[in-house]
């Protein structure tokens, strides 16, 4: 659902209530205030003075900006089983996907009816509505092994009321088995920056690049939450959505990821809610469940397991001038085998950087924010 900015539609519907010289048998009302006046007043005025355009009516200069600028939306973003990733229903041509927001890639890609029958079974296709772009391409690879290619088309995409006229639509002409066999995803949207968008010859902006010059603020902030769904607000911050304080810090976008550095947690991090876990160094993995009494490395499952009945404790980290608490019952992640459950932390050793994934995104309200001259993220308590 789209909001529009007050401040025009309060100023015009102050005009158009100006007094009218009284005349016998009018009446009056009291006006009582709605208070705040959202949803589409400035688009309402614009469509008022279209209607009437043919009586003369000429639409303001403020009322027609203030209608086609200053959007903002917000979209469900629902677990998959045990929060593996989060899915959000996304229109593309006319058709809803659920896809996952990434903010790990750069990349707006489908299912498609070019795949083979037996690859895209279970998923919603897309039937290619947009135009396509002759000769493009891409080809996407993920840190978890899986992958994807294909060719590319332009169409109209909106999230949460949020529309984008030409987004690059990247359909898939062949995935990885893994996302064969997730039916419940359709595909990715990349929200990291486009620099890393993977089309050729000529890379594609992301649909938050596409739609930023449209939104009231700059800005997509995410809410998730822990085996439920949560949001994502586009173009706006929700002040219900978290406690205490927003606590910024800068952003390097040099790699494309929203990368920054988090206080007691060596080299660089990334705010990646494509990565299920949270991923720091050995030396903060094994001092954590250094405290969890059944809890060891088992190199069968590739990282640290302990027993599921086991209470496990906080773990929190300072950002900036910030903290942010993740409840001990978030990083008990899911069960391996019997009674043994795989920890939310482990360790980031050989991927080059820290990933703060979903275990850790699901505690906070995140704001991905370009409105400063220089990118930045927002981290808050949820
Ligand atoms: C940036 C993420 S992948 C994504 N969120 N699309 C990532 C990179 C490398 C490794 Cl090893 C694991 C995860």
């Amino acid at each position: 659902m789209a909001h529009y900015l007050s401040a025009a539609a309060l100023v015009a519907s102050a005009a158009l209530t100006a007094a009218a010289p009284a005349a016998k048998g009018d009446f009056s009302i009291d006006q009582v205030s709605k208070g705040s006046f959202y949803k589409s007043g400035p688009l309402a005025m614009a469509k008022t003075y279209s209607k009437y355009a043919k009586h003369g009516a000429v639409m303001p200069e403020n009322v027609s900006i203030a209608a086609t600028a200053a959007s903002t939306g917000s979209v469900s973003a629902s677990p998959e089983s045990y929060d593996e990733s989060y899915l959000i229903p996304v229109s593309i041509g006319g058709t809803t996907f659920h896809l996952d927001l990434d903010t790990g890639s750069s990349d707006l890609w489908v299912f498609s009816t070019q795949q083979p029958a037996s690859q895209r079974s279970g998923h919603t296709a897309y039937k290619q509505t947009g135009t396509k772009k002759s000769g493009y391409t891409w080809n996407i690879s993920y840190g978890d092994g899986s992958g994807a290619k294909g060719d590319v088309y332009v169409d109209k995409v909106v999230v949460g009321g949020v529309t984008a006229t030409s987004q690059a639509v990247e359909a898939a002409t062949s995935v990885s088995s893994s996302f064969t066999s997730d039916t419940d995803n359709d595909g990715l949207i990349g929200a990291a920056f486009s620099s890393i968008n993977t089309v050729s010859p000529q890379q594609q902006l992301t649909f938050f690049d596409n739609v930023k010059n449209s939104l009231s603020q700059k800005l997509f902030a995410a809410r998730l939450r822990y085996h439920t769904a949560g949001t994502y607000d586009y173009g706006y911050i929700d002040s219900s959505k978290y406690s205490g304080s927003i606590h910024y810090v800068p952003v390097n976008t040099a790699n494309g990821f929203w990368e920054f550095t988090a206080s007691g947690v060596s080299g660089s991090s990334i705010a990646d809610t494509g990565t299920t876990l949270l991923y720091i160094p050995d030396s903060n993995v094994d001092a954590y469940y250094a405290n969890v009494d059944s809890a060891s490395y088992d190199s069968s499952q590739g990282g640290y397991t302990f027993d599921c009945d086991e209470s496990l404790p906080d773990w929190t980290v300072t950002i900036g001038s910030g903290s942010i608490t993740v409840p001990g019952e978030y990083i008990n992640f899911a069960p391996v085998s019997g009674n043994t459950c795989f920890g939310g932390i482990q360790s980031s050793d050989g991927i080059g950087f820290n990933i703060f994934g979903d275990i850790f995104l699901k505690a906070t309200y995140t704001v991905f924010d370009q409105t400063q001259s220089s990118p930045r993220l927002g981290f808050a308590q949820g």
